[in-house]
């Protein structure tokens, strides 16, 4: 079908924005939380509009398998069969009516007119059929008339209650049950999913050594639970905070401060004062490391593959000054992403990790000097720097995200099961060179925001079970005050339990 013009009808701006947004999601992969605040500016929509723009986007979003399960038992044809653009207002429709305190009449004559602007007189009466179709009933009466019988099809019936995929209600359940036992799962994996369907708070994160929790609780913040460097916005929007502008604050997650944290807290005996995080962009982890490392006079090398993505992490280390080494002092730029196991031409797991460790580019980088900060690109499988440079490094893997669910909202309709054979080749091969990276005796954190076995505990078995130089560390103690983590040594953060993202780390020492 020939692309449309967007609506841009003055009688409901916000709907057409939504709509559109929904348009870029859709066929250019684009990022909710990044195209929105653009969009909302650009068309001027602020306050409650903007509001319900993007409750409309995320809401939408989230509950689309849902949606499409509700609106392919009021049409006729296949979903597959409808004009994409009708079927998005059809959503937007759906959401209106069966999830938001929108009027019944306003969500149907709203989303007809917007049919009726994107494509024609005929699309508009075919969604005004369906979205009174859609709007005989609420959203548990469609529930109980499409989804699967709970008792015969658990998952079926989750996937379709609770809008995931059936492969990640799978996992997330396996995963759910490897760490708290089966019947803790079957009684959690509900609440797990509600968690990833509501919209997360604004965590902050007050940098060591430029800023305290307590300046944010000042400023209005609410004091967090468990990281002692966080503080939850009451409302607003952060980058309105000076903290925030100066660098000091920045907004993370807290399972993210957590992990970090159990990092730079674990006893190591010798010296402590070199610092990784291999895999670094945007910054987030960084921007913390960096703060706890220069408190004890340590070094930090913030190390990302992406050239682009090195820039963030320089923004988010911006705050700590002269501290940060300059840009051109950091010559090392390895622009390759091909991290394959092609690249490296190895077959087995064990030859894909050692073959990207033994394939090492030379060792150029200069480390930083104590008590400074330096941001570099490059492959973390092919390092640039000496194996055993390190006292303690933070491995944040490139993973599914199926933690993050609830802050992207897109994103489990973006992944597919056969994503994790690439995912955990690469993670396998970045923790190898992870730990020849530190010196015996250091630290290795593996993280990941994604709690699916594959790519956290089956990841760290194979690794540790290929090597005879690493031992686990019990990371439990390394959160103190944190409820329910489980059997150990690993750490699996819970979003309906912890409040935060379903972080993973596994703490390894280099024997
Ligand atoms: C989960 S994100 C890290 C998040 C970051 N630690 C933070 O807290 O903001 C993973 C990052 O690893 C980078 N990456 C992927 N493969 C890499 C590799 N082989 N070497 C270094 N970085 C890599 C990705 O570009 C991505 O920025």
């Amino acid at each position: 079908m020939a692309p449309r013009t967007t609506p841009t009808s003055p009688a409901d701006p916000a709907r057409a924005a939504a709509l559109e947004a929904l348009e870029a999601v859709r066929t250019r992969d684009a990022y909710a939380n990044l195209l929105l605040p653009k969009l909302l500016r650009e068309r001027d929509l602020t306050g409650r509009d903007a509001a319900f723009t993007t409750e409309l986007v995320y809401g939408t979003l989230r509950g689309l398998g849902t949606y499409d399960a509700v609106i392919a038992a009021c049409v006729d044809r296949s979903l597959d069969a409808v004009d994409p653009e009708v079927l998005d207002a059809l959503r937007l429709g759906a959401h209106q009516l069966l999830a938001m305190d929108v009027p019944p009449h306003a969500a149907v004559s709203t989303t007809v007119e917007l049919v009726r602007e994107v494509a024609n007189e005929g699309a508009s009466r075919f969604a005004n059929a369906i979205l009174r179709r859609v709007g005989q009933r609420d959203l548990p009466q469609w529930i109980d008339r499409i989804a699967p019988d709970p008792q015969d099809d658990p998952e079926g019936y989750l996937a379709v209650s609770r809008s995931h995929p059936r492969w990640i209600v799978s996992a997330l359940w396996d995963s759910l049950q490897a760490h708290r036992g089966a019947q803790r799962a079957h009684e959690d994996i509900g609440a797990l999913l509600d968690a990833d369907n509501a919209r997360p708070g604004v965590t902050l994160v007050a940098r060591p050594g430029l800023a305290e929790a307590k300046e944010l609780t000042d400023l209005g913040a609410l004091a967090a639970r468990y990281s002692p460097y966080a503080a939850y916005l009451a409302g607003g929007d952060p980058g309105a905070l000076a903290p925030v502008r100066e660098g000091r604050v920045g907004v993370q997650d807290e399972g993210s401060q957590l992990v970090a944290a159990a990092l730079a807290a674990a006893p190591l005996d010798g010296p402590d004062e070199r610092w990784l995080d291999m895999c670094a962009g945007p910054g987030g982890k960084a921007a913390l490391l960096a703060g706890l490392a220069l408190e004890r006079g340590a070094s930090l090398l913030a190390n990302e593959i992406a050239p682009h993505r090195t820039e963030l992490v320089r923004r988010a280390l911006r705050g700590y000054g002269d501290r940060l080494a300059d840009a051109t002092a950091t010559a090392t730029a390895i622009a390759t992403a091909t991290v394959t196991a092609a690249a490296t031409g190895a077959g087995s797991d064990a030859a894909a990790t050692s073959a990207a460790t033994s394939a090492a580019i030379p060792a150029t980088t200069q480390l930083p000097k104590p008590g400074t900060l330096q941001v570099i690109a490059a492959d973390g499988i092919r390092a640039p720097w000496k194996h055993e440079s390190f006292d303690r490094v933070m491995l944040d893997a490139p993973c599914t995200g199926l933690g993050a669910l609830r802050r992207r909202p897109e994103a489990r309709w973006r992944r597919g099961p056969e994503d994790l054979e690439r995912l955990t080749r690469v993670q396998r091969r970045l923790l190898s060179s992870a730990i020849d990276s530190v010196r015996p005796g250091g630290l290795v954190a593996y993280v990941t925001c994604s709690p699916h076995l594959e790519e956290t505990r089956d990841v760290v078995r194979q690794v540790v079970k290929s090597r005879r130089d690493v031992t686990r560390v019990d990371a439990r103690p390394l959160l103190p005050g944190l409820p329910d983590l489980g059997g150990g040594p690993d750490v699996q953060l819970w979003p309906h339990l912890h409040g935060t993202d379903a972080m993973y780390l596994a703490l390894l020492r280099r024997s």
